[in-house]
């Protein structure tokens, strides 16, 4: 009788190795998926060099032997976390390696529509991670957060990413579309990343240094979440808001600390964007970005 044809699995590319996508990258590896990171080329001798050290609360202390290559291996199923500002730079590798999908783990809403453009033919799938998580030095990534959750569109429930990054040990979960889920993520976000972002410490000092702001910008950003089709009563956006650990920080003030670019526009410039497409005054929101950007 011959062979059963076994069915060839699927090659997983992590673009972006950083704090997100280093970490998720190591959990598939050691889970036993076929997965490589895709980095710059420094980045990726780094990688080949010395490994990604992974501390994790959570997942424990191991340096990952990941391999890190600088191309999109042609056909892989590809987990996008660089930062927004690196998209211009990724679009076109993706584009050239007709990539089977790509979930985006990316802040703010705006990569979505610019990823599904460049990519026809790509199942580009909108997700969100819920995570702390910091790339200390070049290749050490500190989990700080209890939590690591994904969290993908209903369409994306069993997709072969979905399934190892659950397999991996990752909390995933499957809800709404892809821009509830992006959107649902960034009305949390940005309320959490710009109040941390301007007070540099972690939310319970951000909220409690100007309780005042902090009601005025999830008031606005709740209305404009809710004219973007995802419903937000602004008392339970407050609720989670002042319900993360105290310490917490966001992605956006570790942008600001290391003095670089940041994803101000890609956070906060998105929910102002749909603010004006929508009729809505933002003031809060308004003061907020012009405080960060001047910084
Ligand atoms: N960190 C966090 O706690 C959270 C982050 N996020 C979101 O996840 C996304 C990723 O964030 P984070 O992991 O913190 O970012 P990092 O800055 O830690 O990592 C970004 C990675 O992208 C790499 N990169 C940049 N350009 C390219 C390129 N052209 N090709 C391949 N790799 C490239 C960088 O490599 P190098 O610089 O070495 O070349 C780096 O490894 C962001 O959108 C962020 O908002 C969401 C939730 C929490
Ligand atoms: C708010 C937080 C930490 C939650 O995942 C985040 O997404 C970020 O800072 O980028």
């Amino acid at each position: 009788m011959p062979a059963p044809e076994s069915q060839p699995q699927p090659v997983f590319a992590v673009v972006g190795p950083g704090a997100v996508g280093g970490l998720l990258a190591a959990l598939l590896r050691r889970a036993g998926a076929d997965v490589v990171v895709v980095a710059r080329e420094a980045s990726a001798r780094r990688i080949a060099e010395r490994g990604l050290t992974i501390t994790s609360g959570r997942y424990g202390e191991w340096i990952s032997d990941v391999p890190a290559v600088t191309e999109v291996p042609a056909g892989a199923h590809v987990i996008l976390a660089v930062k927004a500002y690196a998209l211009g730079e990724v679009i076109p590798q993706l584009a050239a390696a007709h990539p089977a999908e790509v979930l985006t783990l990316l802040n703010g809403v705006d990569h979505l529509p610019a990823l599904a453009g460049a990519l026809p033919g790509t199942d580009v799938i909108g997700a969100a991670i819920t995570i702390e998580a910091a790339r200390t030095e070049p290749t050490v990534l500190e989990h700080r957060s209890s939590f690591a959750r994904v969290t993908v569109p209903e369409r994306a429930a069993g997709s072969p990413i979905a399934t190892a990054l659950a397999d991996a040990g990752v909390a995933v979960t499957a809800a709404g579309t892809d821009a509830e889920v992006l959107w649902t993520k960034l009305r949390f976000l940005a309320t959490f990343a710009l109040l941390t972002s301007r007070t540099e410490t972690g939310i319970g000092e951000a909220l409690a240094a100007d309780p005042g702001l902090a009601d005025a910008l999830i008031e606005e950003i709740a209305a404009v979440a809710s004219a973007e089709g995802v419903p937000t009563d602004a008392g339970e956006l407050r609720a989670s808001v002042h319900g993360m650990p105290a310490g917490m920080r966001s992605s956006l003030q570790h942008d600001f600390a290391a003095g670089g670019p940041t994803e101000l526009d890609a956070i906060g410039g998105a929910v102002a964007r749909a603010a004006r497409a929508h009729g809505i005054r933002t003031p809060a929101l308004d003061a907020t970005l012009a405080e960060l950007a001047a910084r």
